[in-house]
């Protein structure tokens, strides 16, 4: 097995491992085809740290989310499978882990005109005492939006400007050098960083800039993607075809979202609305999704959201399924479990057919919710596989497992080739052992992935 996947599995495994020995926090950031094709190193590796142990077993295994005041980070070798064993040397067992008091930043994201600069303007000007720092990406050499913003508001600590190309590929250098400035100079001054994209931005590059790139990590947390959606021209740009190996940014934007704003809803109609929010939810069926005229949102909907925090639970899961002719949609929520049966016969993708718009189906969202415990042997061996050879095509996912033997929940997320994933809360006494797990991306197959995944189930 190569050493993506043995890496994979290696920390997998290790969970489940009972010795009481301190174990090391491992993040698997292997390398994104996609990140080469754009030209950006994308190195494999693997960031180590001494974790809290708890009852003889450690409380994070891969997280991010919270970490030692620096955390240490070494490439992983092209044999370093076994890294979860070797960096055991490197861990303090007593040491517990501080809180992560990391900068928080949050991407703002949507195509062309959704509302982004309105949404930035409306959180810089609202009360909630925070100091903001703003960087804002626009294409050209004009920077029209950053007057915009500086225009309008006095809450901004500072207003840094990217116009020479669009952050998601030519300038993320200079994300980097603005971040680090940014700290260097003006840390404490502000509590919170907002970047606002271009129109056409894929975020899945910026997303791995806070971490592959030291300079960030160490200093910034990745707080959550939001996207701004027209709600009157987003079918356009969804629909468009690209060229064979262009990405739809359009579609890319809502799939990587935490927080989806379908904005503009002044200038439509509602059923035009509820089409609009039935497809996006066949791309992103893990996203928050609100309504609004303006981008007038509350500002806890937007920042602080603790997105890719493995801490946090799912905050709700749907898996459509067919069985008999009847729609089975599951629920969780908030450690309840519900099943709604309808009457109606759907595909497992879920496609809106509604309409003769010819659109990307490529792109969806797949959810597996069922009871059981797996083998993780076989958990290891079918995520590893996957990971190996659809990393290119996984979006995002997220998870959160029964292991046979294991008393906490396991939760996991991933972007691409990014793996992180941890023991949280033991299991209720009485609480099911249900697993949950969503996966977002290109050209999944509902079907295949359920089937590997229940034959992982003992
Ligand atoms: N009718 C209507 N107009 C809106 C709404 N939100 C924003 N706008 C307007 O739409 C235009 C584009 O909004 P921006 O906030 O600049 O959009 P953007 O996403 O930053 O645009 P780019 O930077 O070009 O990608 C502006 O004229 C806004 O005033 C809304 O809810 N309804």
């Amino acid at each position: 097995m190569s050493a993506m996947s043995t890496d994979l599995v290696t920390a997998f495994v290790g969970l489940a491992t009972r010795t009481p020995v301190s174990r090391t926090l491992r993040t698997h950031l292997l390398p994104s085809l996609l990140g080469h094709r754009r030209g950006y190193r994308a190195p494999s590796l693997s960031v180590s740290r001494p974790v809290e142990v708890i009852g003889g077993f450690s409380r994070e295994m891969c997280g991010l989310s919270r970490r030692m005041k620096r955390p240490f980070r070494r490439f992983a070798t092209a044999t370093g499978g076994k890294g979860a064993v070797e960096e055991e040397e490197d861990c303090d067992m007593l040491t517990k882990i501080p809180p992560d008091d990391r900068i928080p930043a949050t991407i703002i994201t949507g195509f062309l005109g959704s509302g982004k600069t309105t949404l930035l303007n409306h959180i810089l000007t609202a009360e909630h005492g925070k100091r903001i720092a703003v960087i804002e990406n626009e294409f050209g050499e004009v920077d029209i939006d950053g007057s915009l913003v500086a225009a309008q508001t006095t809450g901004a600590e500072d207003i840094v400007m990217l116009n020479n190309g669009c952050l998601c590929c030519t300038v993320r250098g200079d994300l980097v050098r603005m971040i680090a400035e940014l700290v260097d100079k003006k840390k404490g001054k502000f509590d919170h960083i907002v970047i606002e994209t271009t129109g056409l931005a894929n975020p899945a590059p910026i997303i791995q800039t806070f971490y592959a790139e030291d300079q960030v990590f160490n200093d910034v947390k990745l707080d959550g993607v939001v996207t701004l959606v027209d709600a009157k021209h987003a079918d356009i740009h969804l629909d468009e075809v690209k060229p064979q190996g262009i990405v739809n940014e359009a579609v890319e934007q809502i799939a990587y979202a935490d927080r989806i704003i379908v904005n503009k809803t002044d200038l439509v109609r509602e059923p035009q609305i509820a089409s609009l929010i039935q497809r996006i939810k066949s791309i992103n069926g893990m996203a928050h999704l609100k309504q609004t005229e303006y981008g007038k949102v509350d500002l806890d909907y937007v920042l602080g959201i603790g997105g890719f925090d493995l801490e946090r639970d799912l905050p709700w899961l749907t898996l459509r399924s067919s069985w008999e002719g009847y729609l089975r949609l599951f629920v969780w929520s908030h450690g309840k479990f519900f099943r709604i049966t309808a009457n109606k016969q759907v595909e497992h993708h879920a496609h809106d057919h509604s309409h003769d718009h010819t659109h990307d189906p490529a792109v969806s969202s797949v959810s597996i919710v069922c009871e059981g415990s797996l083998d993780l042997n076989k958990a290891n061996m079918w995520l590893g596989t996957l990971l190996l050879e659809r990393s290119d095509d996984i979006y995002r996912m997220k998870g959160l497992l029964s292991v046979e033997g294991m008393d906490e929940r396991f939760v996991f997320q991933g972007v691409h080739d990014i793996f992180q994933g941890s023991p949280d809360r033991p299991w209720g006494l009485d609480e099911p052992r249900i697993n949950k797990i969503v996966f977002i991306g290109k050209n999944l197959d509902a079907q295949t992935l359920e089937k590997g995944f229940k034959a992982c189930l003992l």
